[in-house]
């Protein structure tokens, strides 16, 4: 999880190919209904189930009331989810993720959807917030994405880890403060 372009959909198949490569039994899921390409093929999508393109047309909602209603009616069809995830076992399931941080931080939608994967499904499930590394640079933006992964991990109530995303980008000064 994490805003739009915070980097959730390259952690999500560097991850991947992470556990393939360590032999482990591994499937990733688009959780975005708006998605619109992938750098990975998502072994379940919710788009399959509902397309927020088809939301706003039909039901004339704009962008955000459109992605409330498609986690909603996730919600009231969880016979789909279970088909899905049916005869996973023990794999591990990552989860790629809206980049709408409201859906983490003071809507409930998210965290019914964790509750459904801890309590019906039996999943361990964990968060990875990303944030850009770049942020460091200014205090303000800084701050605000840390309050809001702080945010997300009271919200949501699972185990957290908080990512620095594209650390490539940050420069040998910046590093070097970083370190200090
Ligand atoms: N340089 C650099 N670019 C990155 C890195 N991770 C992601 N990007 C780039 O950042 C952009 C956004 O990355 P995504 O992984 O699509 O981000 P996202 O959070 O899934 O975006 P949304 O799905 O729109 O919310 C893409 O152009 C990526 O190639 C990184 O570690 N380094």
């Amino acid at each position: 999880m994490g805003p739009a372009g915070s980097g959730k959909s390259t952690y999500c198949s560097t991850a991947m190919e992470y556990y393939q490569n360590s032999k482990r039994t591994v499937h990733l899921m688009n959780l975005d209904p708006a998605a619109e390409k992938f750098t990975y093929s998502p072994t379940i999508d919710i788009r399959e189930l509902i397309t927020l393109e088809d939301v706003m047309a039909e039901l004339d909602y704009g962008p955000n009331g459109g992605l409330l209603y498609c986690f909603e009616f996730l919600m009231e069809n969880l016979d789909w989810l279970e088909e899905q995830i049916g005869d996973f076992d023990d794999d591990y399931l990552i989860i790629d993720c809206p980049g709408q941080i409201e859906l983490y931080t003071h809507i409930p939608v998210m965290r019914q959807f964790c509750n459904v994967l801890k309590n019906t499904f039996k999943f361990n499930v964990v968060g990875v917030y990303c944030l850009e590394s770049q942020f460091i640079e200014d205090t303000t933006k800084y701050f605000s994405g840390v309050m809001s992964a702080t945010s997300a991990m009271f919200n949501l109530e699972i185990p957290q880890i908080n990512l620095l995303t594209k650390m490539d980008l940050i420069s040998k000064d910046q590093k070097q403060d970083m370190e200090k």
